[in-house]
């Protein structure tokens, strides 16, 4: 685990989501954006690397279009985000710009980190930018993203940034103060949760419906986003942006919002690109046994305790591995494609050979490559 008092850490991701940004679906609030670029630029100042995961492409392009109500239609949302992100970016530099700091625009799809490759790719670029001192501005690139594979929110996008760049603090700037045992729109008596271990499971309870008018994700997705961030040891504190001087005060030590902390040693990097997976090619349910050989022992998964076998996945990729409910414990990169998969279940190791006429591994999924959810 990292600092004591997150907020000491030096690298932010500071995540604004769609209900702050925009004016009512008015277009982007320019003044609120002004302010927040101040704070940023004199944490910047102030020695500390910032990432700045920022909504509103969709709002804005709505805006300046002349549209009153938000389409359904991905394809107009599309190019909503597409007219849309041009004002935005331009807003974020207009005000950067005034502070002698430059603004750089950072679009990703989820493929962009499921793959490798690219994922290591994104984490260099990043890695440069905060280097020479500009401020990346991240957004998903909805103009290309499809349905099934869309981040959708940005929490969970900012939740992997964080990861990506392992940042020590996640802050998620939403319109309220934080997350409360309730909906406060619902429930005038709700009550506000100052700090919580981010694994904690009461708190897709208290998250568990209702979102603004013009946000995507509501608190449930913030909750995941925390427990994401957790995984590279950041911890993640969710307050409301309109609170004058939120990220100064949040950094001078002050306790706004709420604070959830990671509360597990944080993965390898190869191991949270392994977690980070939204969308997997398919599954491997075990038995009881070797559930708890994973979960207990830390034990890699051996053929003899799969029971089924659900997709297609050829060999090297993400699987999640589920137990005899089928919730899922794990996921990891397996060692033989789902056809070969389905053959040498519930066999011996040792049976691998005869059954399909050679051997790869002995493990279907080594504990290496293997991360507990
Ligand atoms: N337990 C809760 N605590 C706080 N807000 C909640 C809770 N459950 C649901 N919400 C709703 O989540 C909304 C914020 O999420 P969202 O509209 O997606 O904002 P953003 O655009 O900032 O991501 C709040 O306005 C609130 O109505
Ligand atoms: N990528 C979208 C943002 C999606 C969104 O609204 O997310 P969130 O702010 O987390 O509710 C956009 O820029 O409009």
């Amino acid at each position: 685990m990292k600092t004591p008092e997150p907020t000491r850490g030096y690298r932010w991701v500071v995540k604004i989501g769609s209900s702050l940004l925009t004016a009512d679906g008015r277009g982007l609030d320019h003044a609120a954006l002004a302010d927040w670029a101040d704070q940023i630029a004199q944490l910047r100042n102030d020695g500390k690397q910032i990432v700045l995961v920022s909504s509103g492409a969709v709002a804005e392009g709505m805006n300046r279009l002349g549209w009153k109500s938000r389409p359904s239609a991905l394809h107009q949302l599309q190019a909503a985000a597409a007219v849309g992100q041009m004002g935005l970016i331009q807003a974020y530099q207009d005000q950067f710009s005034r502070q002698g700091l430059l603004a750089a625009q950072v679009l990703l799809t989820h493929d962009d980190l499921v793959d490798r490759r690219r994922y290591l790719n994104a984490r260099s670029t990043l890695r440069a930018l905060l280097a020479l001192g500009a401020i990346p501005i991240v957004n998903e690139n909805d103009t290309v993203a499809a349905d099934e594979i869309r981040f959708g929110d940005n929490d969970t996008l900012g939740a992997l940034v964080a990861n990506l760049v392992e940042a020590d603090l996640l802050v998620i700037l939403t319109d309220q103060r934080g997350l409360f045992d309730r909906d406060p729109r619902q429930h005038a008596d709700a009550t506000l949760i100052a700090e919580a271990q981010a694994s904690d499971p009461c708190l897709q309870g208290y998250a568990a419906s209702g979102v603004g008018s013009l946000g995507r994700g509501g608190m449930a997705t913030k909750v995941s986003a925390a427990r994401r961030a957790a995984r590279s040891g950041a911890a993640t504190i969710i307050s409301a942006g309109r609170e004058p001087d939120v990220l100064l005060r949040l950094a001078a030590g002050e306790r706004l919002g709420t604070l959830l902390r990671p509360d597990k040693e944080p993965l390898a990097a190869r191991k949270q690109w392994i977690a980070s997976q939204l969308k997997l090619h398919g599954e491997v349910w075990v038995d009881v046994g070797a559930a708890n050989a994973l979960c207990a022992a830390g034990r890699s998964l051996l053929p003899v305790g799969v029971t089924e076998v659900r997709g297609k996945f050829a060999r090297g990729e993400v699987v999640s591995v589920r137990n005899t409910e089928g919730q899922e414990i794990a996921r990891g990169l397996i060692n033989y494609d789902a056809a070969e998969t389905r053959r040498i279940m519930r066999l011996p190791s040792e049976s691998i050979e005869p059954t399909l006429g050679y051997v790869d591994e002995p493990e279907l999924i080594h504990r290496d490559n293997l991360v507990l959810i």
